[in-house]
């Protein structure tokens, strides 16, 4: 069974006068555990498509089935519930709260779960050591490298367990090494087990993949398979 099936998406903008279909009838099945590459020129739908699939923006028609929930038949109350069980999305101005600690930014998303207080610590303390960055739990974010700040969005996008996760151009503020550590890391959480989806301009990283999807004026281009996930894959 596909874990997340996208058919037949379409996204149409309006601005004053003018309408841009974005997406322009997408349609492919992802399966659990994959880690898909989308690909495009500026403009190509990249980011429309993945904030479709997060369940921030709802298509035009078409649909998203994420774990066989259609996600934009949903109540708003509901498509939020959603979000939090299993998207966490990450930027690539990364959106973290500039004064307050990195244990802070990383816990914001936990305020409203009913963990107890040492359920969420423990938590939060096992994040900041996945993502290297123990000794500086108490620093502020902008004192921090454009790297580390991305590490902390990550484990901000973990912190509920989230079971796909979801970057638009997470790599796009950061130099080239910085970029391969933040693309190992994400490899080692599609090891883990969760499904993973990056919008990125960077060629170099497909062969992280299992699939990379190029997008071209809406609709897809190509698709290259790199290596299988673990469940059979197929688009
Ligand atoms: N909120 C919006 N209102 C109007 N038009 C939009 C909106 N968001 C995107 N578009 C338009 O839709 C098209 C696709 O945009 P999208 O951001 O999905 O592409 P992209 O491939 O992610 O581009 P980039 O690589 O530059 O981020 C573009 O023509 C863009 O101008």
């Amino acid at each position: 069974m596909n874990f997340i099936e996208i058919k037949n998406l379409v996204k149409q903008y309006y601005t004053g006068a003018e309408e841009v279909r974005a997406v322009n009838g997408i349609s492919m099945n992802i399966q659990k555990n994959e880690f898909i590459i989308l690909l495009g020129q500026s403009g190509s739908g990249k980011s429309t498509l993945l904030t479709a699939i997060g369940g921030l923006n709802k298509p035009t028609s078409g649909s998203v089935i994420v774990d066989q929930i259609d996600i934009y038949r949903l109540n708003n109350s509901r498509l939020a519930d959603f979000r939090k069980e299993y998207i966490g999305f990450i930027f690539q101005n990364f959106q973290l709260m500039p004064y307050l600690t990195v244990e802070e930014n990383i816990m914001m998303p936990l305020s409203i779960t009913e963990l107890s207080s040492e359920e969420q610590r423990a938590r939060v303390d096992a994040l900041i050591k996945k993502i290297s960055l123990t000794g500086k739990s108490k620093r502020l974010i902008h004192e921090l490298s454009g790297g580390e700040q991305q590490r902390v969005a990550i484990a901000r996008a973990l912190v509920n367990d989230p079971l796909i996760i979801l970057a638009d151009e997470p790599t796009g503020n950061l130099d080239s090494r910085t970029g391969a550590a933040i693309m190992d890391l994400f490899s080692e959480l599609n090891d883990e087990g969760k499904t993973i989806i990056i919008v990125t301009h960077n060629k170099e990283y497909v062969h992280y993949s299992t699939k990379c999807v190029e997008l071209h004026d809406g609709s897809v281009k190509n698709i290259e398979i790199f290596k299988n996930a673990m469940a059979p894959a197929e688009i």
